[in-house]
């Protein structure tokens, strides 16, 4: 290993669900997941401690480290056993990604050469992207005005200035992003290789076993396939695959058994797809509370009372879901094969409303992608007035008043093709997506000025890239917490 070669880092997208919301919890629909510029660091080394010592550096936190030993011998069996060394301070997320991560690797490669890598232990290091925390308090101290330009003054990866459990997150799936940047990175430094689509997708059940198992609970789980995939068209897997597993004393021959690819139990798909060229999404962070759980609780408790009106409303939602995620991948098509018809109608529409698209597209027939664009609108805001619907009849705020106030407000803004509530909606957060490049700066001076409610952006873009390797050289801001007399064990190289 030459000094001049850098360690590197794995890291993984934060998500937005743009559509499909409540829907994706049944296999039977589909949601339109997007993956996050946010992403979330993951850097292992070889430990200082000794074998079996890993220590956890999380250094954006006050109470950011955690130490584990791992107790089991690791004899014949192949069961990690992690004894946190100060029980009062422990982190489910990561307990549990290590602990079944070390499991299976144990299981999958030879052990002498597992104890060899493990022979000084661990060094971990997750740091997340400053989008993933509301930074509003940051900006406060600093007399800065919640804006974007005030945002990317902040030190990429800054502090957040309080302990893990009191942070105020933004909703970019910064659990899911974290556990699956760690399995992958764990199996990477245990360079536990196959083919790369294998390896995905058993990264894939991993993170999804152990997210679900520090959650307590099991979601459609579109927020950990965004973080393996980036943006795409999101199927769930089946909640059986991991009903023998989630329980207390989990059985590590099953477990390995369920998550090797191979076994093929795992049901979910991850369809290619991405916003289309010029298309851009923008983020706002709300300050007000949504307690997710407890919305999707109620939404599916009514759901359950009135199966044949919910059936009907999550039928013809999913139908204009469908319509939405079939024009963008026409857009994507017409962009590939004629890209100057396409820019023409970015420019013919970018400064321009969308309500009145319509008629931009009668005047020029030939350019379908005007009246692609006008669909999709149209389509969204039908989307819009059937989750009014659904908060109407199970009485829980998916698309509250004041939030229909701030979108209508958002889609009289030139450019703006949808302005809608993500994931299962609520009071904290919208996302607004246009075309051009001229809306940035309208839609942002809107925010700014918008008096009911503090809308502050985050400066996350679309990314359809999922969790992947990076050179920490080549990730602004990374190294300074990195202060490290010796490089990784090893370097990887694309092992993913
Ligand atoms: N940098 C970090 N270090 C350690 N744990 C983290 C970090 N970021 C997030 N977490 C864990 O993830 C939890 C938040 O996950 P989640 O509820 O999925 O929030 P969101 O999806 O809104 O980001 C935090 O309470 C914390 O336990
Ligand atoms: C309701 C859902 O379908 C989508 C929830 O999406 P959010 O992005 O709102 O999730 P949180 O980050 O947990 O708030 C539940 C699910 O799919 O698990």
């Amino acid at each position: 290993m030459t000094t001049s070669e850098q360690p590197t880092a794995v890291s993984a997208p934060g998500k937005v669900l743009l559509a499909g919301g409540y829907l994706v919890l049944n296999r039977k629909y589909n949601g339109i997941v997007i993956g996050t510029s946010a992403r979330f660091y993951t850097i292992i080394y070889s430990g200082k401690n000794g074998f079996g010592e890993i220590t956890v550096h999380s250094p954006q936190f006050n109470d950011g480290e955690w130490n584990y030993r791992v107790t089991e011998s690791l004899g014949d069996s192949f069961s990690c056993e992690l004894e946190p060394i100060n029980p009062e301070k422990r982190n489910s997320f990561v307990e549990i990604a290590i602990k079944y991560s070390l499991s299976i690797i144990l299981y999958r490669i030879n052990k002498h050469k597992f104890q060899a890598i493990f022979a000084k232990g661990l060094d971990i290091y997750i740091i997340g992207n400053n989008d993933f925390y509301s930074q509003r308090e940051q900006l406060k101290k600093r007399n800065l005005p919640l804006t974007s330009s005030s945002l990317k003054s902040l030190e990429p990866f800054c502090k957040v200035h309080c302990n893990v459990n009191e942070v105020h997150k933004t909703g970019l799936g910064s659990s899911a992003a974290l556990i699956t940047s760690l399995v992958a990175a764990l199996f990477v430094h245990f360079e536990v290789t196959s083919n790369q689509i294998d390896d995905r997708r058993l990264i894939h059940n991993v993170a999804q076993f152990c997210h679900c198992l520090a959650q307590g609970k099991v979601g459609s789980g579109f927020d950990v396939s965004a973080a393996v995939w980036g943006s795409h068209i999101y199927k769930r897997f089946s909640p059986s695959v991991l009903e023998d597993v989630m329980n207390q004393k989990v059985n590590l021959l099953a477990l390995n058994n369920i998550v090797d690819p191979a076994s093929n139990k795992w049901d979910n798909q991850a369809t290619n797809f991405s916003l289309p060229p010029e298309f851009t999404l923008l983020l706002a962070d709300i300050d007000a509370g949504s307690h997710t759980p407890s919305m999707v609780g109620r939404v599916l408790k009514w759901r359950k009372e009135n199966a044949d009106q919910a059936n009907i409303l999550w039928d013809t939602l999913a139908f204009h879901n469908t319509a939405i995620s079939n024009d963008l991948k026409e857009l994507n098509k017409n962009y590939q094969q004629n890209k100057e018809l396409y820019n023409i109608a970015i420019k013919v529409c970018e400064n321009v409303k969308a309500s009145e698209w319509i008629l931009y597209g009668l005047q020029n027939p030939n350019n379908t992608n005007i009246a692609l664009f006008s669909s999709i609108f149209i389509t969204f805001q039908k989307i819009r007035g059937l989750l009014r619907e659904m908060s109407e009849l199970s009485q829980v705020p998916i698309e509250p008043p004041k939030q229909t106030k701030l979108l209508d407000a958002c889609n009289d803004i030139p450019g703006v093709i949808m302005a809608g509530v993500p994931g299962a909606g609520g009071y904290d957060a919208i996302f607004c997506i246009g075309i051009g490049d001229a809306f940035n700066t309208r839609i942002e001076k809107l925010w700014n000025s918008w008096e009911e409610m503090s809308v502050g952006p985050l400066l996350s873009k679309e990314s359809s890239k999922g969790y992947m390797i990076e050179q920490i050289s080549e990730v602004s801001g990374l190294s300074k917490y990195l202060n490290r007399e010796t490089l990784p064990v090893k370097l990887f190289k694309n092992k993913l």
